[in-house]
This record gives structure tokens, sequence and C-alpha cells, in this order.
């Protein structure tokens, strides 16, 4: 069969398009654009195989989705997300997961970004011990950027990736020693409009996950894995029932390729409330697939909000004010040490937001310190290792981890964090404490129209007043604005005690826009999307039902069908 596309030859960018076509299986529709490198990923057969999955799976997370759906009613009408009795058995039982392989003992150190090429190589040479690839909270899903990541990706692990960058006249290459590679497909909601299975858009972690195992997982396991892999982040998940789909894709999948059962390992995030009640089961579900949990540090408040968004007693302070300090916080990642380090897998850290400040040595003094302080609560816990955002963050975390975990390549047999077996629900779901401030809401509301603006334009993770913003982080100041509008919170912290209305919003978003003009510029202003990211943002935080996601309320936005037809889902 063949699937219509539009061949855009770079010479001939103003002339009329030859058209061309993707070789694709019965029933599968490619609507993105035609790239014939692109075809080298969207070949007959690992289109079958994303097919096969969508195929078999579909119904599973149909049925998971509806089950989020079910328990958002529960929350909105004053239930609190809590440990399932039905599967006490799992908690309370001794089980270990699969061996750690040896290829990721050691994870001290992983940095993470977009599978952009350039950063995919930087990273790779960064000295981190692993590289997250993202597909997810810093990538904007646009079909360039899900294709290049899987051609960038395919390179990588072929260890042949490279890039010239004319303008500094500099050539990227991997060097000898690289750190070792895991993916991060989207979340279980996100559709992949610009792939049809049967009349309807694919699964778009089935389209990460399957395009990227099809064509990497023979020569990853040979170069990089000793024998395993690949490797693979997992995020946004709120059940065990959707850990459960993972594994079966996992189970799927090496089938299909022909490799050992447990060869494939994950690292789940724990980064929604209802989630960090389900860690034992997460684990127990991929126990031969695991390498072990994270603590998705921004999803994670962003969660808390979102869950609680019918719950007028449980408003979140100014996002800056919450961190790893609160309560909440806390309790999560020293359970989630507990419970990774009982069942024999590593229990990772989370991002610090800060990135290096050029121009200001003070102030990047003062942002690496906070960057080492969060990090030796990290590794003091028990963490066996964390995220950097950027490069620049490596050395002085690696010191931090490296004076105190010495030649171990973990803690998972060293810190067993017993005292963590105290933790309540009531810990795991205390209040954040804190005031809100004017000032907030402007950053809040600065932010995420700046966030929305770059992505999209097709970037996903921008630097924004020297801190690095997603759309996890972007997320927080969405979900925040609307929760303070909903409820009419007082503003208590700056002395004013003015209520947040529609109308201070509609002006605080007019003075926004004119602060981000002063900012980036007329010129900036006018070529990018920041009106149409601030109509969509202002939308967001104001409608009366809260929208589930950012990225899924703004997705039309970035389809791009070809030849041009409808694009709404
Ligand atoms: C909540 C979560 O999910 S966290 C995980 C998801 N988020 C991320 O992964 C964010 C990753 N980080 C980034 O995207 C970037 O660091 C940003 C956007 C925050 C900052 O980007 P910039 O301001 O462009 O960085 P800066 O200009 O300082 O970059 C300097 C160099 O470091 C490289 N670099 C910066 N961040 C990274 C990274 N994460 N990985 C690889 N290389 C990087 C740049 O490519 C650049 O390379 P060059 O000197 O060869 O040209
Ligand atoms: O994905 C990580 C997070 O903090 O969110
Ligand atoms: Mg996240």
């Amino acid at each position: 069969m063949l699937s219509l596309g539009t061949l855009v030859q770079p010479s001939q960018t103003e002339k009329k398009p030859a058209m061309s076509y993707y070789d694709v299986p019965e029933g599968v529709d490619i609507r993105g654009r035609y790239d014939q490198e692109f075809a080298k990923i969207l070949t007959k057969d690992a289109l079958q195989f994303v097919a096969d999955l969508q195929r078999e799976f579909r119904g599973h997370v149909k049925y998971a989705m509806e089950c989020r759906k079910e328990a958002k009613t529960w929350y909105n009408n004053g239930a609190l997300p809590g440990f399932d009795p039905v599967t006490k058995f799992v908690r309370e039982s001794s089980w270990v997961c699969a061996p750690v392989p040896q290829a990721v003992a050691d994870r001290r150190v992983e940095i993470t970004g977009p599978v952009e090429r350039k950063m995919i190589i930087n990273a790779l040479n960064s000295g981190a011990k692993v590289f997250m690839a993202d597909f997810e909270d810093a990538l904007s899903p646009t079909w360039e950027n899900l294709m290049r990541g899987q051609v960038n990706l395919k390179d990588a692990v072929n260890g042949t990736i490279s890039f010239h960058d004319k303008a500094r006249n500099r050539v990227y290459k991997l060097n000898d020693q690289t750190a070792k590679l895991f993916v991060r497909p989207r979340g279980w909601h996100l559709p992949e409009a610009h792939i049809f299975v049967d009349g309807e858009p694919a699964i778009g972690c089935l389209v990460d996950f399957g395009l990227y195992f099809f064509h990497n997982y023979a020569s990853f396991r040979r170069t990089q894995g000793g024998g395993y892999g690949p490797f693979f982040y997992l995020p946004k998940m709120e059940n065990s029932r959707e850990a459960r789909i993972w594994n079966n894709v996992f189970e799927r999948a090496e089938k299909l390729a022909g490799i050992e059962r447990g060869s494939i390992r994950a690292t789940v995030l724990i980064e929604t409330l209802p989630a960090v009640f389900q860690m034992d089961e997460i684990l127990y579900e991929l126990r031969d697939h695991s390498v072990g949990l994270n603590c998705g540090r921004w999803d994670y408040i962003f969660s808390y909000v979102k869950t609680f968004q019918g719950h007028s007693d449980r408003l979140l302070p100014d996002r800056v004010l919450v961190g790893m300090g609160q309560h909440f916080m806390r309790s999560y990642s020293d359970l989630l040490i507990r419970t990774c380090h009982r069942r024999g897998v590593h229990a990772m850290g989370g991002m610090a937001a800060q990135i290096p400040i050029r121009d200001d040595p003070a102030a990047n003094e003062a942002a690496m310190e906070l960057v080492r302080k969060d990090k030796l609560r990290e590794v003091k816990a028990g963490h066996d290792g964390t995220w950097a955002a950027h490069p620049g963050l490596i050395p002085a975390i690696m010191e931090v981890f490296n004076s105190n975990m010495g030649s171990n390549p973990n803690q998972i047999q060293s810190i067993k964090r017993e005292d963590a077996a105290r933790i309540t629900e009531e810990d795991l779901l205390m209040r954040p404490v804190g005031v809100r401030t004017l000032e907030g809401l402007r950053l809040n509301t600065r932010v995420g129209i700046q966030y929305l603006a770059a992505w999209l334009t097709g970037t996903g993770s921008v630097p924004l007043y020297n801190l690095m913003e997603d759309a996890a982080t972007a997320e927080i100041s969405r979900v925040q604005i609307w929760q303070w509008l909903k409820y009419g919170v007082e503003l208590d912290g700056d002395g004013l005690g003015v209520k947040v209305s529609r109308e201070l919003f509609g002006r605080v978003v007019e003075e926004e826009m004119e602060r981000i003009e002063r900012e980036v510029g007329k010129e900036k202003l006018k070529k990018g999307m920041y009106k149409e990211a601030c109509k969509i943002f202002s939308r967001q935080c104001t409608v009366p039902v809260l929208d589930d996601f950012l990225t899924l309320n703004a997705y039309n936005h970035i389809v791009i069908h070809h030849p041009k037809g409808p694009s709404k889902l």
C-alpha cells in the first residue's frame, strides 16, 4: 500500500513539490510530510511492528485512560488517593526485581535532553553515566521533531552520528567513551496524529517506542547494553495497570525480535500523585524489566494540583516555594528510595531546574550552590543517581555523588531506609505551606506564555529567567493559575490582600505580554507565536473544566497533515 506525502526537495523549496510516498502496510496511513530520511525509519516492516503493537494494546490503553477519568471523578468528588487495600499483599510480601544489568549499575549522574542532533552528541559526550533522550517533557511533538529524533537516535546507536555547525564551522562527533542511552517515549495519553492505524491516530508512545526499538535493539544490545536493552524511561503513569501494559508491550517486542525475556529495561517516573501509592505495584508489574523508579518532581507537583482540583483546602503557594523541602515532597522521595532498595533496583533523584548563568558569576555560583545542596540531600537520603539538565552542571553533581558514594556503583544495598516504612498517606498528601503573591501570579503567566510560544514553534525545553522550563514545569504554572482563579485565592504574601479574579488575571496577562515584548524585542514577538500562545494559555487558565494536559490541549496547533487536510482529532 502507498501512503501519500509531499516530498519537498531542499533546493526547490519554493518550486512545485514532487509527490512521493511512504510504502505502508495494510491499514496504516502516514499523514506527515514525506522525507527520504524519514522513509528510512518509516519502513513497511517498522510500521507493521508499530501497527501490531497498536492493534494488540489499543483496547488496554483505552481502558486505562477510562480508569484515569473514573479516578478523576472520584477525587473531584472529595476522595483522596491512597494505598489500595486490594494490592496489600504486593506491598507486604517479599519479592525482588530481576538483577540490575552490569551495563547500568552505575547511574550516578544522568543528563536529559530532547532528541535534537547536536544535543544528543553533546549529552552522550558530557561525562554523565546515562543520557535520557526525550520524546516527552523536553520535546514539542511535531512530526519533524519526532522523525528527526528517530533518525538521530539510530545514528547515535550506530555510532555514526555527527553534526556540522556551519555558522561556527564546528563538527560534532561521538567520543570514545559515551553515556548509556535511555529513551523516554511520550505518555499513554498522547496520540500521534500523523500516523493512522485502522482509521484512528496511533498511540504516541507506541510509535516512539516501536520505531526506536525496531531499528536499534540489535545494535544497542551489542554495543551498549552488554547483552541487555534497549533501556527506557516511562513517564506519567497513574496506576500499575498502565505499567502492566508496558510490561506486555516489552514482552511482545522481545518475542518478535527473538531476544530473551527481560532484555528490555525501564525506569518508571513516579510523577503523578496517584502513582506514589502504587510504587510497589508498578515495580511488581515490571519486575522482569525494571531498573528502578525516578522522582519526576515537576510533574508530581503538577499532578498534586490536578488531583486536588476539586479540593479548595489544598491550594499551592507560589511555585518557587514548592521544593523538595515540603513535607509531601520529602516523604515521596524517601518512600521511593525505600521501595526501590527493598526491591533491588535504582532509586533515581530528580531534576534541579537551575542552569548555568553565563553573564553573572555571583548569580551563577548561587545557582550552583542550590544544585549542590539539592544533590547532597538526594545522595545522603539514598538516591543512586540524579538528573542534570545541562552539561555545565555535571562536574558539580558528579563531585557530590562521588564524594558520598565513592567507588560503589549505587546504594541499593547500603542504604535501605527502613525508617521510611513509617511514611503514611497523610505524609504523602500533606498540604504544601507558603504564601501566594502577585509576583507568583505574574511569573507563572510570563513563563507559561513564553514556554507555550516556544512549544508551538517546535522547541520543548527553554531557558527562562535562568531556569530550565519544559512541559512539566510549564504545567505547574498553568494549573496553579487555574486553581487560584477557581478558588479566588487571596494573595497573602505581599501585603496586598488582593483576591485572584478574572479581571486581575486579564490585567496581569496584558502587562506581562508588554514585559515579554520589552524582554524579547518587538521583532521576535511579531515573528514568534507569542500572541497565539497568550490566547491559548489564557484560555487554558480560565476554562471552567481543567484540561488534563497543556500539550494535549494545544496539540492540534502543531499537527500538519500532507497533503493538507483536516487535522482535528
Ligand atoms: C521535568 C523534566 O522532565 S526534566 C527533563 C526534560 N528537560 C530537559 O531535558 C531539559 C534539557 N535541557 C535543555 O534543553 C537546555 O539545557 C536548556 C533549554 C535548559 C538550556 O539551553 P541553552 O540555553 O541553549 O543552553 P546553553 O546555550 O547554555 O548551551 C551550551 C551548550 O550546551 C549544550 N547543552 C545544553 N543543554 C544540554 C543538554 N541537556 N544536553 C546536551 N547538550 C546540552 C548546548 O547544545 C550547547 O552546546 P554547544 O556549546 O556545543 O553549542
Ligand atoms: O520528568 C520529570 C519531571 O520532573 O516531571
Ligand atoms: Mg515529567
